[in-house]
């Protein structure tokens, strides 16, 4: 590989660090790889592997978790959360230099400080209706404040004595007040007692108003300036809120991995306002319960869908056991008065986002839940969410404590940067295949299934516009026969399998030819209802064929195998949550059963097994890539990043197959013109329309569904994970972790310095 002086590769992207990196001593049991731009790479196997992970799980962000190496990246929002969490620079650094097979190199550690100084130190309090700016103990970051221009205006002035909140004011009487309440502003030196330190320290509380209905500006100010606003709720001497009667029912029992996230939130006895990250189906909705029922105030928790609102409506009463009339729900349907003391609402982002003209009802709770300072903001699956209407949720309704819980924190979208801003760091991400070892959610196998497209098929495909090339390689023969033969072969099995099938007239096409029922948009809640039902309970039909609106908004615990068809585009976080469908390990598999978790896949008949299977098809010739194969490739990139390894399947079906569909050449050509005369007609495209719209309904407005704006290029240690030899090298430019324009300031200035230097040779 040809390197320049400082051993950057202009070429293909690697860096050579030999030169910058020296080996220590016993690097060899070392785990981490500490690059100076803040990659980090993690040895899985090492026997300190788990302490090392608890300290990147804190400070940094996952890119890739394969099962034998693991890549991470420091950024600013990673080590932000590591400071809100406590950690000191001297923590991070202390624990990075001892675990390092190198020297830390003097840029991270730059960076480490820079980062960690700062973030943490700054807090955004609401308190009786008003908001604060505490700066506990930091001078330096209250002077920056106050001496804002932007800031000062965005303050509130009022008399200084009224400033200090009566839990502090006790505090002073008792304990007595350091420093005077000295400007105009409120300055306070009044004591308080942190529940951390059992010594009674006494921190110095300095703090200002800040108008309520500028909150968004006063935050953009504040990261613009490099003091961000940590949103921590100290709810335990909240005396102003009245308290939820709730608790965890007795025999509800957290996980560990749920608990270690719980852990990241209230770690400092207050709580704080951020992400948790969890794998679909690891229970995020418990999460969410037992931080409402920590935190035992009023509660708004806010869902993409009526149907996830019943969910934790359910939930709360399942897992908890606060008084039924305490819990309401606001949606399309059902429009319940909040209770008038502490309570749970449940809603969707919609619902509460709504602009049009609403019903008297609806304006009625709307009142109530713009009236009220609620403990927690639950937000869920808050990835999918569109940018405005998370913003108008969050302006709409008061809360002391924000908490985002996905499963996927990606967006094809480019907004995670809003979510860091507008709900807090990431407060914790678990694995997923730590959770999948230890049998919280299924272990499942995926395969990449690749069928050449029939010649005739072909031929056309290169002459016809993209809109119908898509009707093509979804239609196509050997596409076609590859679904066949998996459904019969895991319907044999006694498998339960859903088809997902993005194009419409592609999937009413393949179940109706496969005699198999089919769910879409316009499908009827009651015909819904009843072939779910009879899919879940009787060995009647055991294939199912769904269109996206499975995405988000139907229930399926039962199926065990996932076969895709044709699918939109390239969109992460829907193969995630397509996998997340069958990830809920089935009663008898759940970690915490009595039962071991599951063996090793094999084939034996005796186990309950989980396929994810995709069908793509390829070229002819397999010289150069389908579109299909370009966004598939482009799909997968967050479930190998998750450690997930897709095989490849050349050959599925086994000569002689003659009694599948489509097998003689007349069929083919048959099929073939039927798909041209219907690819094209104007009831085809209305029916695509149609799907269109009812998704987003059922979603709430929050279909996401990423396209363009990929390059293939070489990418980080995922490109080693694809299975059978293989490798994935596409990764979206938008998301790759720490390109040049979100990169640190440090880096920045190190890459300035560098070209300086370069530039002078
Ligand atoms: N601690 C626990 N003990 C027993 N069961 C649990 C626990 N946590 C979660 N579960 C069960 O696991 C299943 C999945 O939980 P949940 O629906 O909250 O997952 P999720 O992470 O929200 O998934 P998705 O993203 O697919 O909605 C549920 O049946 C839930 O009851």
């Amino acid at each position: 590989m040809e390197s320049t002086a400082d051993g950057a590769d202009d070429t293909s992207g690697c860096r050579d660090f030999r030169r910058e990196l020296e080996l220590k001593q016993h690097a060899a049991s070392r785990p981490l790889w500490v690059c100076p731009d803040g990659r980090i790479v993690l040895e899985a196997s090492s026997p300190v592997y788990a302490q090392a992970l608890d300290l990147l799980v804190a400070i940094s962000e996952p890119v890739s978790r394969t099962r034998h190496m693991q890549e991470y990246q420091l950024t600013q929002y990673s080590l932000y959360a590591g400071a809100s969490m406590g950690l000191r620079t001297q923590d991070i650094t202390a624990g990075l230099e001892r675990f390092s097979k190198c020297g830390l190199p003097e840029e991270v550690r730059a960076m480490v400080a820079e980062c960690t100084e700062r973030y943490g130190k700054v807090k955004l309090i609401l308190r009786n209706d008003r908001y604060y700016i505490e700066c506990p103990g930091d001078g330096a970051a209250f002077d920056a404040l106050l001496h804002d221009a932007q800031i000062a205006e965005m303050r509130v002035l009022r008399d200084a004595a009224e400033e200090i909140p009566d839990h502090l004011r006790a505090a002073a009487a008792h304990g007595g007040g350091g420093g005077g309440a000295g400007s105009i502003v409120g300055l306070m030196g009044a004591a308080a007692f942190d529940e951390d330190e059992p010594s009674f320290s006494r921190l110095e509380h300095r703090s200002f108003e800040v108008d309520a209905s500028k909150i968004k500006q006063v935050k953009e100010r504040c990261n613009e300036i490099d003091w961000p606003l940590l949103e921590e709720y100290d709810f335990r001497n909240d005396a102003d809120a009245s308290a939820l009667p709730v608790e965890l029912r007795p025999e509800t029992r957290v996980r560990d991995y749920q608990q270690a996230a719980l852990g990241r939130m209230f770690g400092s006895h207050r709580a704080r306002s951020g992400i948790i990250v969890l794998p679909c189906g690891a229970g995020k909705t418990l999460v969410g319960i037992t931080a409402a029922a920590t935190i035992g105030r009023s509660c708004l928790v806010l869902c993409n869908s009526a149907v996830s609102v019943e969910q934790w409506y359910q939930q709360f009463l399942m897992w908890t056991t606060v008084p039924k009339e305490r819990v309401t729900k606001f949606t399309a349907g059902t429009k319940e008065r909040l209770h008038p003391e502490a309570c749970v609402l449940v809603s969707t982002y919609n619902m509460i986002s709504f602009p049009g003209r609403r019903s008297k009802e609806a304006l009625e709770v709307m009142a109530d839940v713009e009236a009220r300072e609620w403990g927690l903001l639950l937000m869920d699956e808050v990835h999918v969410v569109p940018a405005n209407t998370f913003l108008t949720c969050t302006i709409k309704t008061k809360s002391r404590c924000k908490l985002g819980l996905t499963a996927t924190l990606v967006r094809e979208d480019d907004k995670i940067g809003d979510l860091n801003f507008l709900i807090g760091p990431k407060l914790y991400e678990a694995n997923w295949l730590d959770l999948q070892a230890k049998g919280f959610i299924a272990t499942v196998s995926c395969a990449e299934v690749w069928c050449p497209m029939t010649a005739e098929f072909f031929a056309e495909y290169l002459r016809q516009p993209v809109a119908v090339g898509r009707q093509l390689y979804a239609m196509n023969p050997s596409k076609f026969r590859a679904c066949e033969y998996l459904v019969r072969f895991h319907e044999a099995r006694g498998d339960k399998v859903i088809v997902f099938s993005d194009n419409v007239f592609a999937l009413k096409k393949y179940a109706i030819k496969l005699k198999r029922p089919y769910i879409y948009g316009p499908t009827p809640q009651h015909e819904r209802m009843m072939l779910l039902e009879k899919f879940k309970s009787t060995s009647e039909w055991n294939t199912l064929f769904i269109s996206k609106v499975g995405d988000t908004s139907i229930d399926l615990p039962e199926a065990n195998v996932i076969i895709q068809v044709a699918s939109h585009f390239g969109a992460r976080r829907q193969e995630a949550q397509r996998l997340g469908r069958i990830l809920r390990p089935k009663a008898r598999f759940a970690g915490d059963s009595t039962d071991p978790p599951p063996p090793p896949l094999s084939l034996s008949r005796d186990v309950l097994h989980y396929y994810h299977y995709i069908i793509i098809i390829t070229s002819l010739s397999l010289h150069y890539d389908t579109q299909e194969m370009f966004y598939s490739t482009k799909r997968q990139q967050f479930l190998v990043d998750q450690g997930y390894a897709f095989k490849v399947i050349t050959n599925l079906v086994p000569d002689g197959q003659d009694e599948l569909l489509y097998s003689t050449q007349r069929d083919q050509l048959d099929l073939l013109r039927e798909v041209l005369t219907d690819a094209t007609s104007a009831e085809a495209q209305a029916e695509d329309a149609r799907e269109a719209a009812e998704v987003e309904k059922d979603s709430g407005g929050a279909a996401v569904y990423g396209g363009g704006g990929v390059s293939r290029k070489r990418a980080s240690m995922s490109e080693l994970s694809g299975g059978d030899g293989l490798t994935y090298a596409e990764t979206s430019r938008r998301s790759a972790p720490a390109g040049p324009s979100q990169r640190h300031g440090v880096f920045k200035q190190i890459d300035k310095a560098r070209q300086q230097q370069r530039g002078g040779r």
